[in-house]
């Protein structure tokens, strides 16, 4: 029998090689937080990654964008660690999905919200699994409240709340874990505009203060360099990175962002890759 690895995770000087990954290495280059190596999925006969690597930044917002069926969202929920993957590597600072403590927030907030529960139960409900005690609870609670600075009644039931309203309940509840890694699969595209603005405005406030390394998955390229520190271009399949672009606006960021000489440049360039992806 192999000798378990259990070395403790260490930043490495240079990137590891899909082949050393495949050998259980554990160590990540410094400021990356998620490190993919040499990943491989299949859905039957048709390849949808093949060798993939790919460094994700700590504490930073990575956008993902690319053509339609690419596989965004399947690269998200394999690095979530609710979708397997055939082969390679995805380890968080050297550790497993199941060691790290992860948020994500689904497009369809109508299956998301548990019917049966007020809002504000929905939101405290993944608290119970943390063992923390009754004042810790609270405070994370109130924290939560705090930094979202919701009006809203959480006394009332989800079918009681409009779909961005329902929306802003499960962004809580994935948030009141104080995740290190939040996953977001087009959280803001059933809603109406109002209420994109206004979930985006304290969705960045949170994730900024808190350092949370957050993947975002969007098909709106505005909102997509909006909200990101990096912009992640895939190509079709199987899919590769095509580029990382970064994006360093100060924050935060509001609809007059999008209409700066920076913004106007970074989502040129996304656009004119994005747009030679698809003509391949
Ligand atoms: N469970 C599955 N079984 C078979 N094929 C699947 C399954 N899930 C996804 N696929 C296929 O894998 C590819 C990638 O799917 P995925 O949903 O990850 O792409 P996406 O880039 O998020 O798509 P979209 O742009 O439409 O949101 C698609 O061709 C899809 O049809």
């Amino acid at each position: 029998m192999r000798a378990m690895d259990v070395s403790p995770p260490r930043a490495a000087p240079a990137h590891a090689t899909a082949a050393e990954a495949a050998a259980g290495h554990r160590w990540f280059a410094p400021g990356t937080h998620i490190t993919i190596r040499g990943l491989t999925k299949r859905f039957g006969d048709a390849a949808v990654y093949e060798n993939f690597d790919l460094d994700i930044p700590h504490g930073k917002i990575t956008s993902v964008f690319g053509p339609n069926g690419c596989g965004k969202s399947t690269l998200i929920n394999m690095i979530a660690g609710i979708l397997p993957h055939d082969g390679g590597q995805i380890l968080f600072e050297g550790k497993t999905a199941r060691e790290t403590r992860i948020g994500y927030v689904f497009q369809n907030y109508r299956e998301a919200v548990f019917p049966w529960m007020r809002a504000i139960d929905n939101i405290r409900y993944p608290l119970q699994y943390l063992g923390l005690s009754k004042a810790e609870r609270e405070a994370r609670m109130d924290r939560l409240m705090a930094d979202f600075d919701v009006k809203l009644d959480l006394s009332r039931y989800p079918y009681q709340m409009s779909g961005g309203q329902q929306q802003l309940v499960s962004i809580m509840r994935a948030l009141v874990v104080e995740p290190e890694v939040l996953f977001l699969d087009e959280p803001f595209s059933a809603l109406d505009y109002e209420m994109v603005m206004f979930l985006r405005e304290r969705l960045q406030k949170v994730l900024v203060g808190r350092k949370v390394t957050t993947l975002l998955v969007s098909h709106d390229l505005d909102e997509a360099v909006l909200l990101a520190d990096h912009v992640l271009l895939l190509t079709k399949r199987p899919t590769q990175v095509a580029d990382n672009l970064p994006f360093d606006a100060p924050r935060p960021r509001t609809a007059a962002t999008t209409v700066t000489p920076e913004f106007i440049d970074v989502k040129t360039r996304a656009l004119e890759i994005f747009q030679r992806e698809v003509r391949k």
